[in-house]
C-alpha cells in the first residue's frame, strides 16, 4: 500500500518509507483533508490516466500541479460529472422532442428574428400586434397562414419560444458546471477534451437551428400550392447534429458511471460486438433518413404499408433527374429509402439477438440486447402506425422519441461490450 501511495502522491511530495503522509502535512493541508485524500487514493478502483509523461492512478481528479500545490477532489466527482452529462443528455434529448413536436404543429417559422441570447416575448396587444406585422412579411402566412388570428399566431409563436428557451437553457446546464468542475479540477485529461467538443458542438447546434429556419423564411415559394417549410437537408443536418451531440455526451457519462464487467473474449464474441457496433450505425442512419421524410412531408404521399399504393415500389420513384436528386428531394423515393432501411435495422437487430442466445455475455450487456430488440419492434410498430394514420402529431412525435431511446439503448450496449479485461 505504501508502494502505491508513493506512486500515487509522486507528483505532490516524497513519502518517507513508512509511508506517513508528513510531507503533505507541511505542505499546510489539514490531517483531515490528508486522510481523505489517502482514502480515495486506496478504496477506488479506478483507471490509469498519463499526464505529461507521468503515470496517475487516479479517474476522479486532475493530477495535482507538480508544484506541490494539491486540490481537493471529493470521491464522488465521477459521478457529479457523470451525473451532469446525463442530464445534458437529457436535456438533448427534450430538445429534440420538443422540436419535433414544433415541427409537427407548423410552429417552427412563426418567429423571424434571432438573438443569441433571446428575447423577452411580446407582452401588451401592441407589443404582439408588432410581432404579428412581421411575421406577415414571411411566406409562411402569405401562402398558407394568411387567415390565422393574433391569438392563434401567440400559439404558434409560444411553441417555438419554448424550443429556443430549451435550448438556450441547455447551454447554461452545460456551460456554467463544465467551467465550475474544469476550474475545480475535476476533469480529467480525456474529460477536457471531450467537454470542449461537446461544448462547440453546441454552440454549433444553435447555429445550425437558426440556419434551418432561415431557409422556411426565405422568398423562395411560389404560389399557393407550395408549402413554406425548412430546407430538408438542413433539418436533417440540424436533427443529426442534435444525435451526435446526444450520443457523444451519454457515451462520455456512461464511461463514468458505469464499471467495467468481466467478459470471456471469444471470436463469437468478437463477432456480436461489430454486429452491435453495425445496428448502431443502422439505427443513426435510419433516424437522418427519417429527418428526410419529415422535412419534405414524405410521410403523406403513400399512406399503406407494406406496399406502397399498389405497388411493391412505385412507378415515380426515380422521376427526378439527375437520378441522386431522388434520394433526397423525391418524396416517394426518400419514404421507400427510409421503409427500406426501418426493416433493415430491425432484420440486423433481430440477428444480433438471436446471436446473443449462443453468446456468451455480461448479465448487463444481455439485458441490454434484449431491450433493444423489444425497443426496435416498438419502434417499426410506431413508424408503420405513423404512416398509415397519415402522420398524427402524437405518434409521429413518439415515432420521433422512439428513434432516440433506441438509440441510447444501442449505445449502452455497445458500451457493455466496450471496456474489456486484457
Ligand atoms: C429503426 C427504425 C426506424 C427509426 C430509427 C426511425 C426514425 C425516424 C425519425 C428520426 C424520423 C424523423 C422524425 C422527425 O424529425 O420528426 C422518422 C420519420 C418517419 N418515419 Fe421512421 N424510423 C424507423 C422506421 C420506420 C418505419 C418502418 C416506418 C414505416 C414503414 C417509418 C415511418 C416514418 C414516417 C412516416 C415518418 C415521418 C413522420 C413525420 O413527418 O414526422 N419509420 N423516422
Amino acid at each position: 500500500m505504501a508502494a502505491l501511495l508513493r506512486r500515487s502522491l509522486g507528483v505532490i511530495g516524497k513519502l518517507p518509507s513508512c509511508g506517513c503522509p508528513l510531507p503533505i502535512f507541511q505542505l499546510g493541508r489539514s490531517f483531515t483533508s490528508v486522510t481523505k485524500t489517502v482514502t480515495k487514493i486506496t478504496t477506488r478502483r479506478v483507471p490509469t490516466w498519463k499526464v505529461s509523461g507521468q503515470i496517475v492512478r487516479n479517474t476522479t481528479t486532475a493530477p495535482a500541479a507538480p508544484s506541490g500545490s494539491i486540490r481537493s477532489v471529493p470521491i464522488n466527482a465521477n459521478k457529479y460529472v457523470g451525473a451532469w452529462l446525463v442530464g445534458c443528455s437529457g436535456m438533448v434529448f427534450g430538445a429534440v422532442v420538443l422540436g419535433g413536436v414544433t415541427r409537427l404543429t407548423e410552429s417552427g417559422l412563426s418567429m423571424v428574428r434571432w438573438q443569441l441570447f433571446g428575447e423577452r416575448p411580446p407582452i401588451t396587444q401592441e407589443d404582439w400586434e408588432v410581432e404579428f406585422e412581421r411575421y406577415k412579411q414571411y411566406p409562411e402566412f402569405k401562402i398558407k397562414n394568411a387567415n390565422i388570428t393574433v391569438d392563434e399566431f401567440k400559439w404558434i409563436w409560444y411553441m417555438e419560444y419554448g424550443h429556443r428557451m430549451w435550448g438556450r437553457l441547455i447551454g447554461a446546464a452545460f456551460y456554467i458546471p463544465a467551467t465550475v468542475f474544469w476550474a475545480k479540477g475535476w476533469l480529467s485529461p480525456l474529460m477536457k477534451k471531450r467537454t470542449v467538443f461537446l461544448g462547440s458542438l453546441l454552440a454549433f447546434q444553435g447555429l445550425l437551428g437558426w440556419y434551418m429556419v432561415k431557409s422556411g423564411l426565405e422568398d423562395r415559394f411560389h404560389g399557393p400550392s407550395d408549402v413554406p417549410r425548412v430546407s430538408q437537408y438542413r433539418l436533417a443536418a440540424h436533427l443529426g447534429s442534435a444525435l451526435l451531440l446526444y450520443s457523444y455526451a451519454l457515451w462520455s457519462a456512461l464511461d463514468l458511471l458505469l464499471p467495467v464487467q468481466p467478459v470471456e473474449i471469444t471470436k463469437q464474441f468478437r463477432r456480436f460486438r461489430g454486429l452491435a457496433h453495425g445496428c448502431k450505425g443502422l439505427v443513426f442512419l435510419t433516424a437522418i433518413s427519417g429527418a428526410f421524410v419529415a422535412g419534405l412531408d414524405a410521410g403523406l404521399v403513400y399512406s399503406s404499408f407494406p406496399k406502397m399504393g399498389d405497388d411493391w415500389v412505385p412507378d415515380d420513384i426515380m422521376q427526378l433527374s439527375p437520378t441522386w436528386a431522388n434520394f433526397t428531394e423525391n418524396p416517394t423515393t426518400v419514404q421507400f429509402d427510409h421503409r427500406i432501411l426501418g426493416i433493415t435495422t430491425c432484420s440486423a437487430v433481430l440477428y444480433l439477438w438471436l446471436l446473443s442466445r449462443k453468446t456468451k455475455l455480461p448479465p448487463r450487456a444481455r439485458l441490454a440486447v434484449n431491450v433493444l430488440g423489444a425497443g426496435v419492434i416498438c419502434q417499426v410498430s410506431l413508424g408503420i402506425a405513423t404512416l398509415v394514420y397519415y402522420v398524427p402529431t402524437l405518434l409521429a412525435a413518439s415515432h420521433q422519441s422512439g428513434s432516440l431511446v433506441l438509440l441510447s439503448i444501442a449505445m449502452w450496449l455497445t458500451h457493455e461490450l466496450k471496456r474489456l479485461p486484457k
